[in-house]
């Protein structure tokens, strides 16, 4: 061991720190729901489908009778439209000329696609014999008033909010979103649009970080550079920790003389480690402050989205009220060889394409973490576990394509 703690252990340590919490909740309107976290159990409201209806635009019959589709034939008795209902059953020997989404007149049981008919002289010939019951929608067949559809902590996506119009519903009750303050830091840093000097570079990181988390339900209540003023930071960060619910700094972590970050946030409230076998992003801290959370991110610009995605991003999901995060990891065969020196789990980047049935993988744009040209060409992580040396071509490797924060 080299007295770093595993990047499992590191994530289920600021998961249990979560404890109980939880966000109070607000009424949510449908129209902003989309990546909101539900806080109530959604049950079904009505029994869907409300009536048996045609899947298809065709012809609507009794199945004791489609025989005779290609005999004699059956003659058409009438229309129905999505949104009007006949008031008169289907009489037997014949058929109603039906559109999707139509109620089935009463008698009828099956469907008959339009494109397997032909009219002569108002009188329907099948081309080819419906099943029993094909085509028909039956009331029930997906929901029936009254089951559980959704439960708190379910993320919502475009398909819940289809549902839940879908029910009737103007809205749900949500998890507020948490407030969230971002600090980036060091002197060396200008912003975008000011003048640069030869040792200076543009603060990225902050707009990275920011763009990153505006994908999660979060308030982004202050995004601000700091100075390596350690009394400067010291009253931000106090002040942060008055108000947010989570605070998140990028660089100053390491061991360097300007790495002030950690002694600071000590002081302030608690940190409960700082250094986790991940490449890139060994320097990460995580503690508390007051009664809310702490990340620290590492300075270089790849480490802090990938310590971001990888390491903060769960916690940041259970404290918005999100159940049942993980990301997608998937098998594939290595294209190029992989060097990798065993002692921290390496979350390098790459592409990955299919051939042959297969996911294949390969490094790819550097994997320098100051190297965000590279990074953009990119797709996925290919995950290296921590004991794990060099990978041969051919071999199997863990991919990540790059999930909701940075894709
Ligand atoms: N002796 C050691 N040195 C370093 C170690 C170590 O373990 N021992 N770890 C290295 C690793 S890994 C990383 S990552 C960095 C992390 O350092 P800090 O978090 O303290 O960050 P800085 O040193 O301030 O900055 C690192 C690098 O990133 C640039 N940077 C910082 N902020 C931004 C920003 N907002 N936008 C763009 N670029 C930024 C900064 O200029 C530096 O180049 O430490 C290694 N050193
Ligand atoms: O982990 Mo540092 O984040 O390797 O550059």
């Amino acid at each position: 061991m080299n007295g770093l703690l595993s990047v499992a252990d590191a994530i289920q340590s600021m998961l249990d720190s979560a404890g109980d919490f939880l966000p109070e909740q607000e009424f949510c309107p449908l129209m902003s729901l989309d990546g909101r976290i539900l806080a109530e159990p959604v049950v079904a409201t009505i029994t869907f489908p409300v009536f048996d209806n045609s899947a298809m635009d065709g012809y609507a019959l009794r199945y004791t009778d489609a025989k005779q589709l290609t005999g004699t034939g059956l003659p058409v008795k009438g229309t129905v439209y999505a949104g009007h209902a006949l008031d008169t059953p289907l009489a037997a020997g014949s058929v109603v000329r039906i559109m999707t989404g139509a109620p089935l007149p009463e008698g009828a049981d099956t469907v008959i696609m339009q494109e397997q008919t032909r009219l002569v002289d108002g009188v329907l010939f099948a081309t080819q014999l419906p099943a029993q019951g094909e085509h028909v929608r039956h009331r029930g067949e997906d929901m029936q008033q009254g089951e559980t559809l959704l439960l708190p902590g379910t993320r919502l996506t475009p398909r819940h909010i289809g549902l839940l119009a879908g029910l009737g519903l103007t809205g749900v009750r949500v998890y507020r979103r948490l407030r969230v303050a971002l600090f980036s830091s060091g002197d060396e840093l200008r912003q975008p649009g000011e003048p640069l000097a030869g040792s200076q570079i543009y603060d990225s990181n902050r707009f990275a970080l920011t763009a990153m988390l505006q994908r999660l339900p979060v308030d982004i209540i202050t995004s601000r550079w700091l100075p390596d003023a350690p009394g400067l930071v010291e009253s931000a960060l106090r002040d942060a920790a008055g108000t947010a619910d989570v605070v998140i700094t990028s660089a100053g972590v390491s061991v360097g003389d300007a790495d002030y970050m950690r002694d600071i946030i000590a002081g302030l409230g608690q940190v409960n480690f700082w250094k986790v076998a991940m490449k890139p992003g060994k320097p990460f801290a995580f503690g508390r402050l007051g009664r809310g959370w702490y990340f620290g991110l590492p300075g270089n610009p790849v480490s802090s989205m990938a310590t971001l995605d990888q390491l903060a991003q769960p916690l940041l999901r259970r404290l918005s009220g999100e159940l049942g995060y993980r990301p997608v990891q998937l098998p594939a065969v290595a294209d190029t060889a992989i060097r990798k020196q065993p002692g921290r789990a390496d979350y390098q980047r790459g592409i990955y394409h299919l051939a042959d049935g297969q996911l294949h993988a390969s490094p790819a744009g550097g994997q320098g973490s100051g190297l965000l040209r590279g990074f953009c060409t990119t797709d996925c992580y290919l995950v290296l576990p921590s004991e794990q040396g060099d990978t041969a071509v051919g071999e199997s490797v863990q991919i990540q394509p790059f999930g909701a924060l940075l894709k």
